[in-house]
């Protein structure tokens, strides 16, 4: 279940974007010059996205990307995974959000199975964070 609930942290990452503002000059690896006191947003989006990381079927749902780890799932690069964040304001909710996520999803396919209804359609949108504009209609099937 922890591969699922990362590629879809992956494709779909609630949190789009990662705000930090510059506090004094600083010089990344002599490439970008940052002047202090300006705003960065770090796309969480972008880097989930971006086929030089993931490969060419980065815009795929394979949740087998992540059977070896997120290092090798990234290609050496893990913190272009970052769904959470990164660093010291790391979510501090990480683990509860995701145990909360199994346990619901466990308590559902106990009695359940579903399917995805011919109504829905796929239109992830940003609404504070990301969901699915028209809803998501799913089909219950009692077990
Ligand atoms: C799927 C669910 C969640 C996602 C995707 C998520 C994502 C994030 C991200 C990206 C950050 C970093 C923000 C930054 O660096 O500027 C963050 C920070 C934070 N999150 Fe979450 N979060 C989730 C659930 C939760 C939950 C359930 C809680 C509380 C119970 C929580 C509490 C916090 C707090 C307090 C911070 C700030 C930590 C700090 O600044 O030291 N989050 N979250």
């Amino acid at each position: 279940m922890n591969m699922i609930i990362n590629e879809t942290l992956r494709l779909y990452p609630p949190v789009l974007a990662i705000t930090r503002r510059v506090g004094k000059k600083v010089n990344l690896a002599n490439k970008l010059i940052l002047p202090a006191n300006i705003e960065v947003s770090v796309s969480t989006l972008a880097f989930q996205h971006n086929p030089d990381i993931w490969g060419a079927d980065v815009h795929l749902f394979k949740p087998e990307r992540f059977s070896e780890g997120i290092v090798k799932a990234t290609n050496n690069n893990s913190m272009a995974f970052l769904p959470f964040g990164f660093g010291p304001r790391f979510c501090v909710g990480s683990n509860f959000a995701i145990t909360e996520a199994k346990i619901a999803l466990v308590m559902i396919l106990q009695r359940f199975h579903f399917t995805l209804s011919p109504a829905y359609i796929h239109s992830p949108s940003q609404r504070i964070t990301t969901r699915p504009q028209h809803g998501l209609q799913i089909i219950l099937h009692a077990l």
